[in-house]
């Protein structure tokens, strides 16, 4: 089971809802996926216009647990203001903090993320930083009390894989609180690399909005994650630098 904060889920598997070829689709790769968990950026919904389109309108939306995101803010302020918009709404009290500092490469602003997890926590949410690999923000965000912590594989929408494997597990060795590896993954190879080095989870979004099929591959992304899973609690055989016969003859009589 993964456990955030007083949440527990049996997928581990994040989806992003954005930039599915249509809402038809976007239902049956979610449904596939069997995702329990949809994240969405609050600014896109129609909070408080019933009447108009809703991209989640397609989804029974008690199935899920609802994780909203400030994507949009550039400040703590920003981000602040839209998770407390959001909580407002009755969407959920989790919170994926996403405080952007460049456009061009849509890295996070650790300055500004640390500062709204900080106060998002003394409000009483659930919050889950999306970060860059940095270990030592990561390390800071956990001292604050976060309830997650979410390491960027490489950049928003690249498809670029695990960019910093190392960075990545000495996050994930010092870690406290789940991580959750988002944004960046490609293929279903990547999310399996992900979970078999030690994460807790996986969000991704544009691997399966994008791909030719998304509908076979949010099916392919959860077989990776569960696969990976597996594979790190079965614990991998150390490489070595030399072969090891597979059939040792020691002992054994040579006829
Ligand atoms: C949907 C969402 O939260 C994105 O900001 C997230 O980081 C996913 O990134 P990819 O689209 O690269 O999977």
């Amino acid at each position: 089971m993964l456990k955030i904060g007083p949440y527990e889920f049996r997928s581990r598997l994040m989806l992003g809802t954005g930039k599915f070829p249509d809402f038809k689709v976007q239902k049956e790769a979610i449904d596939i996926s069997e995702t329990e968990i949809l994240t969405f950026a609050v600014r896109r919904m129609n909070l408080f216009e019933a009447s108009q389109p809703n991209f989640l309108e397609m989804l029974d939306l008690k199935k899920y647990t609802l994780l909203p995101n400030t994507a949009g803010a550039k400040t703590a302020e920003e981000a602040v203001r839209i998770a407390k918009l959001s909580k407002a709404s009755g969407l959920c009290d989790m919170i994926k903090v996403e405080v952007i500092g460049d456009e061009k490469t849509l890295l996070p602003d650790p300055v500004e993320t640390l500062k709204a997890s900080e106060i998002l926590l003394e409000e009483g949410f659930i919050v889950l930083p999306y970060t860059s690999d940095d270990v030592l923000l990561a390390k800071r965000l956990q001292d604050v009390g976060v309830h997650a912590i979410m390491p960027g594989a490489s950049p928003i929408g690249s498809g670029q894989g695990i960019v910093n494997p190392l960075n990545l597990s000495f996050i994930i060795e010092q870690a406290k609180v789940p991580v959750i590896v988002d944004a960046g993954i490609g293929s279903p190879s990547d999310a399996a690399i992900a979970m078999e080095m030690g994460s807790d989870g996986v969000l991704l979004n544009t691997a399966v909005s994008g791909a030719k099929d998304p509908v076979k591959m949010a099916l392919a992304m959860k077989l990776a994650i569960n696969a990976g899973r597996l594979g790190y609690e079965a614990g991998r055989i150390p490489k070595k630098r030399y072969a090891a016969a597979s059939s040792p003859m020691e002992g054994m009589s040579i006829v």
